[in-house]
């Protein structure tokens, strides 16, 4: 798990650590990997450094200096401000830096190997000076690799948006730790790959997270040598209507796929017989189970009387589209709700764009007043958790997920995880993000229920991460495998 920090906490931290540290220069620090990376990136050619009015602009122009002293390369610096940080401007000329104006710019732009972008940083407001829009639009036309020092200009480090003019990045540095415009959707598009560099300060823990796949693996409930059906766990799925057959079939294919020990369906009689044809393995009609997942394409006909006995049942439930309608004051204790944005705005009463505004105070703000865990779904799929008073961002996944089905497959994936005993939050967190994973490992327009079977192939890989024992008839002795 890593936590995504707020700018404050990332300032308090700064003063601190200049406090204990006198004598260190955290900027040089910064510039210094900046440097290297820039390095990395590209090995030879002229690198333009394009630096704003703040000490983001400070480390691009100590970045400038310590690339241009190994003699290999040019490297060129425009001040897009008219003013910018002063030590480091005297430090760049010093070295013989040349400061170009827009002009220069436009007429060398084709032949820069690298752009370093030191506009803004943690400092950044929403949108591009307007000055540089023309730039961030050639940059994208001439394809020039950008490297963005801390946060791609035109971000705002704990906004999710995606303004419509920013210098989009092929790679960003950032410092300590990941801030949330790095991770959530639009605005991480415009970061490219995001490596965290560590300069040596300390940060309190952060009550936003992302998940990693490490988590993943260590939290899933593998299966054990005293494992049978039951103790894997039973899910009583009701899903799928007339109108809806294939939310019958979606939510049952995620739940076997993420192996369940036992699914029960008691939907209607005929979506059973659709079921059955592809997924023998489920059994038809009610019995003891631990979890129920219930409400995808249940229609509004019949699904109040639908939820009221299972609601009864007093066992966790997973609650999806339709049955979110339904909800009563209180809910069974450790039940998961899984609503997309238009949901979850309905379910506050607010306006779906509202809810798009602020998803994680808006997810937290359902997880608070149903005293349950959320799981808001979308590009960025967050889980509120009112009991530890925590949102993490689940492990994404490609965009090609983003069709019909794939919310149905997650519920039943989070049904699998609920009825095998872990919390709502977890499940929901390893639900999202091994759905993501698996959709990462069919990059394309597969359907939903064609991402759900690659779910065993992710679970295998994530076994041997968390030394788990997947080839439990593999006995050739480690001596002899590893000749
Ligand atoms: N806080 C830290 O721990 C460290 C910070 N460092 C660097 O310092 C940066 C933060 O520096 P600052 O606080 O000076 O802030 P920034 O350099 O990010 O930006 C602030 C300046 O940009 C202007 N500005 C902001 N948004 C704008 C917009 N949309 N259009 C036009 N102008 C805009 C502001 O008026 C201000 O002059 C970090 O991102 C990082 O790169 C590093 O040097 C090392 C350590
Ligand atoms: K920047």
């Amino acid at each position: 798990m890593i936590g995504i920090q707020p700018v404050d906490k990332i300032r308090a931290a700064e003063r601190e650590f200049a406090e204990a540290n006198p004598d260190v220069n955290l900027m040089l620090r910064a510039a210094d990997q900046v440097a290297e990376l820039a390095e990395r990136m590209v090995p030879s050619g002229t690198i333009l450094v394009v630096v704003g009015p703040g000490n983001n602009g400070g480390d691009g122009l100590f970045a400038a200096r310590k690339l241009v002293r190994d003699g290999r390369r040019q490297v060129m610096v425009w001040p897009v401000a008219g003013t910018a940080h002063p030590q480091g401007v005297v430090a760049a000329r010093q070295v013989g830096i040349r400061f170009l104006n827009d002009l220069e710019v436009g007429r060398l732009l084709p032949d820069i190997a690298l752009v370093i972008d030191g506009i803004t940083g943690i400092g950044g407001r929403t949108g591009l000076p307007e000055n540089v829009h023309w730039f961030a639009e050639m940059c994208d036309v001439l394809k020039i690799p950008v490297l963005a020092i801390d946060i791609p200009s035109g971000l705002a480090a704990e906004d999710h948006h995606r303004p419509a003019h920013v210098l989009a990045a092929t790679r960003t540095i950032t410092f300590a730790a990941p801030k949330l415009c790095h991770l959530a959707q639009p605005a991480a598009s415009a970061c490219g790959d995001v490596e965290v560099a560590d300069i040596g300060l300390e940060l309190p823990k952060s009550n936003l997270r992302q998940m990693q796949r490490m988590d993943v693996a260590r939290w899933w409930p593998w299966p054990t040598p005293y494992t049978d059906k039951y103790s894997r766990g039973v899910l009583g799925i009701d899903t799928g209507s007339d109108r809806y057959p294939g939310a019958a079939v979606l939510p049952v294919t995620g739940a076997v796929y993420s192996g369940a020990g036992m699914i029960r369906f008691t939907g209607p009689d005929r979506l059973a017989d659709l079921i059955l044809h592809k997924l023998p393995s489920v059994t038809v009609g009610s019995g003891r189970v631990e979890a129920w997942l219930v409400g995808c394409g249940w229609s509004e006909e019949g699904a109040e009387q639908r939820f009221g006995p299972i609601l009864e049942s007093g066992v966790p439930l997973v609650i999806d589209a339709d049955a979110l309608r339904y909800l009563p004051k209180r809910l069974p204790e450790g039940s998961l709700l899984t609503p997309h944005a238009g949901e979850l705005a309905e379910l506050l009463g607010i306006s779906r764009p509202e809810v798009e505004d602020d998803p994680v105070g808006k997810a937290y703000e359902a997880a608070e007043r149903w005293e349950t865990t959320v799981l808001l779904k979308g590009a960025t799929q967050y889980i509120a958790n009112p009991f530890e008073k925590r949102v993490t961002l689940a492990i994404a996944g490609p965009s090609w997920t983003a069709q019909a089905g794939s919310g149905d497959v997650l519920a039943g994936i989070c049904g699998t995880l609920l009825a095998a005993g872990l919390p709502a939050p977890k499940a929901a967190a390893l639900a999202a993000s091994v759905q993501a994973m698996a959709a990462a490992r069919k990059p394309g327009p597969f359907p939903p229920d064609v991402v759900a079977q690659a779910i065993p192939e992710v679970l295998v890989h994530l076994a041997e991460l968390a030394d788990q024992p997947v080839l439990a008839g593999d006995l050739t002795p480690r001596s002899i495998a590893a000749q």
